[in-house]
């Protein structure tokens, strides 16, 4: 069976900075991946590419089997939190709708179905009550959190967040990881975080982004073997500074 996601000696140059190098990586569909990596390694470009809106100068990116614009429509994105201009003035729940665009409706009103069909999501996120304010106003955390339910608007088969814990308390950050496991049965999720303890005791396997890919896929997911992963490369972001 073709993995979910499929990276082929990937690289990429901008400004004539190397961004990528050879970046080779298989994820199989419903694991949990944990992509670690100093600022600045290329996490957040890669994870890009993966949704078709930046394509690499060297290797293949396949998606569900498909190109990542093709399996757009069955990917779930969440963007860095700092990314995500909130001076629009939208509700939650036109927020919350976007992320069914790609659901075959392209213009018009809303209609009753795509509303129906976010009532889940809202209560999956405990954002239910809210539905009707404006993003203006929203706490970090609230933010963070339609964020996630806008990518899980269009049912996706796969769902890639850039830090959706990073505005997030303990408690939400409990409450997101519970959700993850039970999203993980039905979709491959790729998770970017800089909270090294905390996601080794959720996913099932991490790799390390920095311009090259590092990935201990044989030895256990613990918080030691990621500290030790993310030391070395730490250390060869100073060497080659
Ligand atoms: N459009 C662009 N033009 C030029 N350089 C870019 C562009 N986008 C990203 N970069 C550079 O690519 C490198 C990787 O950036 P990226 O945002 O992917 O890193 P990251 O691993 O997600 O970092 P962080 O942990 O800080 O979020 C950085 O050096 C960044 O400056």
């Amino acid at each position: 069976m073709e993995p979910a996601i499929d990276l082929e000696h990937v690289g990429l140059t901008l400004e004539g900075q190397s961004i990528l190098e050879d970046v080779s990586l298989r994820v199989p569909h419903q694991q949990f991946l944990g992509l670690i990596g100093p600022n600045g390694g290329g996490k957040s470009t890669l994870l890009r590419m993966m949704l078709g809106l930046m394509r690499p100068d060297s290797g293949r990116i396949r998606m569900l089997g498909r190109s990542p614009r093709h399996a757009a429509r069955s990917i779930g994105y969440v963007p860095q939190f700092t990314r995500f201009t909130r001076s629009f003035p939208i509700s939650v729940e036109d927020v919350v709708l976007m992320g069914r665009l790609g659901s075959g409706r392209w213009w018009g009103p809303w209609r009753r179905q795509d509303r129906r069909a976010i009532d889940g999501v809202f209560e999956t996120l405990a954002i239910e009550a809210l539905r009707h304010r404006r993003i203006e106003g929203l706490s970090g955390g609230q933010m963070q959190r339609v964020l996630i339910a806008r990518a899980l608007a269009c049912q996706p088969s796969i769902l890639l967040l850039d830090e959706p814990t990073a505005s997030v308390d303990t408690d939400g950050e409990r409450a997101l990881f519970d959700l993850f496991a039970h999203l993980r049965c039905d979709t491959t999720i790729v998770l970017i975080s800089h909270d090294l303890g905390f996601i080794s005791d959720h996913v099932d396997r991490v790799v390390c982004l920095n311009r090259t890919l590092i990935d201990h896929a044989a030895e256990p997911v613990t918080a030691d073997t990621i500290a030790q992963l993310y030391g070395q490369q730490v250390r060869m972001v100073h060497h080659h500074h």
